[in-house]
């Protein structure tokens, strides 16, 4: 869909690029052209991973934990050693676990605030102090959810994207001092890997959320990528500061939010 060479010598760096969206968007990426780094913690899968992603161009990989500030200065030394330059970042690691608010521990909140905002903002801010405002020019993407209406039985993770959807904003006017653009991606329901790492009540209530969203259907890894591809490309050149909904207009009409959270009571009793 998109010219063949539109990222060509571009290097990006996609957190999470071993699995699920990551994955598309790395594939897409290399596909169509540039050079692509991948970084997630599990060594194992992500070294696989790039080894799989090799196929559609230059891909590598390194073991980072975006919570741990050494580990990101490791990944920010290696891109600057193998490339001498970054010029788009997607911060799509992240995750959390669907659990009714009064069951969340004080480690759990803090697990997932690390995780979604703390690991995006202090990524993005090494990442443009290294690379993006000495080059004069940069692109971040973010990774999001759907936080429209609050986000039920995960009022963590709906905390700290909200953060990442008002960083964007922030950083978008900041950093226009610097020609960096900063948008972020609020996925709808998703078909990817990340859907099975969750428990049964959210399995059982998939084909209901399904029939909910308006257009009858979840999104998939390749509609998320494009629409990163497309916000990373020249295509985009004047749109900075915007949170994109890619959720077949899930966030408006959705079905019903609690049932997730009246499921994992439930659910937290039963076990
Ligand atoms: C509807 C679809 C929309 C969205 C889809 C997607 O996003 S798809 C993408 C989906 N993909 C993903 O989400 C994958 C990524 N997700 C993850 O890697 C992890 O879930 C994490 C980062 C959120 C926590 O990782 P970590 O290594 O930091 O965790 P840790 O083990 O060190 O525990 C820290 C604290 O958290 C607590 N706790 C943990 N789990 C649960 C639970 N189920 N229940 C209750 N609590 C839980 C744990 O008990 C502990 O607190 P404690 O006991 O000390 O008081
Ligand atoms: N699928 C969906 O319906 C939706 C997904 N999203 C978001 O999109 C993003 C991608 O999700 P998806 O592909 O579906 O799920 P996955 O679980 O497949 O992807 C999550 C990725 O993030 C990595 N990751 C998680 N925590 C960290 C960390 N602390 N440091 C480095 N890497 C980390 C994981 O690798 P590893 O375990 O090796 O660290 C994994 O590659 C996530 O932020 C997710 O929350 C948002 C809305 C809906």
């Amino acid at each position: 869909m998109f010219q063949k060479d539109l990222f060509k010598d571009k290097v990006v760096l996609v957190t999470g690029g071993r699995s699920g969206i990551g994955y598309a968007i790395s594939q897409m990426m290399l596909e169509l052209g540039a050079k692509v780094v991948i970084a997630s913690r599990k060594e194992d899968l992500l070294k696989q991973a790039a080894e799989e992603l090799s196929q559609y161009g230059e891909c590598s990989y390194l073991a980072c934990d975006i919570r741990e500030s050494d580990q990101r200065t490791a990944l920010m030394e290696k891109i600057k050693a193998d490339n001498g330059r970054l010029d788009i970042l997607v911060n799509n690691a992240g995750g959390q676990f669907p659990a009714p608010a009064e069951t969340i521990s004080e480690n759990g909140w803090d697990a997932v605030i690390n995780n979604n905002l703390n690991g995006t903002f202090h990524m993005s801010s090494l990442m443009a102090r290294h690379f993006f405002i000495p080059q004069k020019e940069g692109c971040i993407i973010n990774i999001i959810a759907n936080i429209y209406r609050g986000f039920p039985s995960m009022v963590h993770t709906g905390a700290a994207r909200a953060g990442v959807e008002n960083l964007t904003k922030t950083l978008a006017v900041e950093w226009g001092d610097y020609n960096i653009r900063v948008n972020a991606i609020a996925p709808g329901t998703i078909e990817s890997s990340g859907l099975d790492t969750y428990p049964k009540p959210v399995q059982d209530i998939l084909g209901e959320a399904r029939a909910a969203v308006p257009l009858k259907r979840f999104g998939t890894v390749t509609e998320i990528a494009n629409t990163t591809c497309f916000l990373a490309s020249p295509l985009a050149s004047y749109i900075s500061g915007v949170s994109l909904y890619v959720d077949g207009a899930q966030h408006l009409n959705g079905g019903d939010p609690m049932k997730l959270t009246r499921l994992m009571r439930a659910f937290t009793k039963s076990r």
